[in-house]
């Protein structure tokens, strides 16, 4: 098992997946907060068409991390590419051709309160392609609200009107808005009840596969890792200090890992699944 451990456990060198080119590379990154360092020699690889998860204690980095790899964080070290581009130091036509392959749904669905659902679908529409018609504008947020399993009539509400497993849904139809090859899900469980976030992986999974996305997706659903995801990257001491598919993940004797995934709620959610898979 020791193939899926990174960094001083393993030697440098990632897991390499038989199908699948790198989309999001990261190697030797630091982050640092002052003195406080987030992040230090972190290695990581995303596969085109997977669901990674990404996982680990609060406070861990996961979320500098999304950051970093979208431009958002300016490391103190290390590489970044994605799509096979360099992020760091990229001139702004360079990282705007970049955003535009990618959406993002940040923790909470960050929408814009003063605009109805259907124009806060429209916000990166008009940033990246200023010259579309209203018209058109209007027609391909009806259909990225309807495509996050929204009713249409969502499209004229406003954030407010909504509830939590809407707004996720929301902000899911704004990150589609490009028809992205890229999705960055920040938690698009938390908060909702266990219905509404099985409805919303179910959602993610299918997105993932009509469309052909590859997504990173930052969670504490242990039901959410177990549904859908291909593999799991674990964060812990400032790097990621495993990844793999949870089967791998399990064979490992590392504590938090065992803790996580083998805890009462780990397997309570390995008995979810399998009780789901069973009845189809
Ligand atoms: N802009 C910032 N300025 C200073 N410190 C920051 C900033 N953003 C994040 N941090 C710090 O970086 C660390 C990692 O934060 P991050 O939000 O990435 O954690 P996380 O793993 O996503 O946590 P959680 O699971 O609780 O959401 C935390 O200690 C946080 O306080």
């Amino acid at each position: 098992m020791s193939e899926i451990f990174h960094g001083d456990d393993a030697g440098e060198t990632l897991p390499e997946l038989a199908d699948g080119e790198t989309i999001i590379c990261v190697r030797g990154l630091k982050n640092a907060f002052g003195d406080q360092v987030v992040h230090e020699g972190l290695d990581l690889d995303v596969k085109k068409g997977e669901i990674l998860g990404v996982v680990g204690g609060s406070g861990t980095g996961k979320s500098v991390l999304m950051r970093a790899i979208i431009g958002l964080q300016k490391p103190v070290e290390g590489e970044i590419t994605v799509f096979g581009e360099s992020m760091i130091d990229r001139s702004e036509d360079e990282a705007t051709a970049i955003r535009k392959r990618w959406g993002i749904l940040f923790q909470g669905g960050a929408l814009f309160s003063t605009l109805t659902v259907a124009e806060n679908v429209q916000v990166p529409l008009r940033e990246f392609y200023g010259s579309l018609s209203p018209q058109l504008l209007d027609e391909i947020a009806a259909y990225k609200v309807v495509m996050s399993g929204l009713p249409a009539d969502a499209g004229p509400k406003y954030p407010a009107e909504l509830s939590g497993g809407m707004k996720k849904r929301a902000g899911l139809a704004r990150a589609l808005a490009l028809d992205p090859e890229l999705l960055f899900l920040d938690e698009p469980t938390a908060g909702l009840d266990p219905i509404g976030a099985a409805a919303f992986d179910e959602l993610t999974s299918e997105l993932q596969k009509t469309l052909g996305l590859t997504v990173f997706l930052i969670t504490h659903d242990l039901d959410t890792l177990y549904a859908i995801c291909d593999r799991v990257a674990v964060l812990a001491d400032r790097k990621v200090i495993a990844v793999g598919t949870i089967d791998e993940l399990l064979a490992t004797d590392h504590e938090w890992i065992q803790e996580y995934f083998n805890g009462p709620r780990g397997r309570a959610a390995i008995a979810t699944v399998k009780k789901n898979r069973a009845e189809g």
